[in-house]
């Protein structure tokens, strides 16, 4: 399909959380750039990544906001909920406190994000499961089921693994959420923006 073809879209701001360490700048740098950074370079507040994926012929604008996993930042982070259309609830799948940790994370989603927020739960460092692996991904599983969540994914930021899927599958379930809602209304998060359609012949007479 060529970009003319495609002929609407529609953007969708999203947040990752998770604890400090397990991968969530990785995760979106590979996403977005496709490199991997060994480095831990700890977040302050929030870093900005955006971009565009096609589902169904649309053309879907992920934004994208890596928060802070550390407490000290917590206020910062915070106010970052507000509007999000998806959280990337993230953990460390060769790091158990992580996982246990989530139950806190996902509290602090519910209460600052809004109602209809969509949450879907990334188990992170899928490249050392074989030696290292402290969480299950039956257990994993059973936890998102429990608390109802919108998806899981175990991927790897260092080998790429799942990195791509995760954000086409969470953009397909937003997708199918929001494609039949064409205006803005009181419940509809505010910034989720119609993108106009790259032909924009303006109707004669009209302004
Ligand atoms: N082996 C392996 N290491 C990873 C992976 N993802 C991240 N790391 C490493 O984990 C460390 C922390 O990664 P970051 O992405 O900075 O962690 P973060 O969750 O953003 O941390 P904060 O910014 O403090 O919240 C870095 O040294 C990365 O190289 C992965 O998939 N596999």
């Amino acid at each position: 399909m060529s970009a003319q073809e495609i002929q609407a879209g529609v953007q969708f701001k999203l947040l990752i959380i998770g604890d400090s360490g397990v991968g969530k700048s990785c995760f979106l740098l590979q996403f977005t750039e496709g490199v991997f950074k060994e480095d831990h370079t700890v977040t302050i507040g929030v870093e900005y990544g955006a971009k565009n994926i096609t589902i169904s012929n649309t053309l879907v604008k992920l934004q994208i906001w890596d928060t802070a996993g550390q407490e000290d930042y917590r206020s910062i982070t915070r106010t970052f909920y507000r509007n999000a259309h998806g959280i990337i609830l993230m953990y460390d799948l060769t790091n158990l406190q992580t996982f246990e940790n989530l139950d806190t994370w996902l509290n602090e989603a519910k209460q600052n994000a809004g109602d209809d927020v969509m949450i879907f739960l990334v188990g992170n460092v899928l490249d050392l499961a074989d030696e290292e692996r402290e969480v299950d991904t039956d257990i994993a599983e059973k936890w998102a089921e429990e608390n109802k969540l919108d998806g899981f994914l175990e991927g790897s930021a260092k080998t790429a693994a799942n990195v791509t899927e995760v954000f086409t599958k969470f953009g397909e379930i937003l997708f199918k959420k929001y494609q039949n809602q064409t205006t803005v209304t009181e419940t509809r998060p505010p910034d989720l923006v119609i993108i106009k359609p790259t032909d924009t012949k303006k109707k004669k007479g009209c302004c």
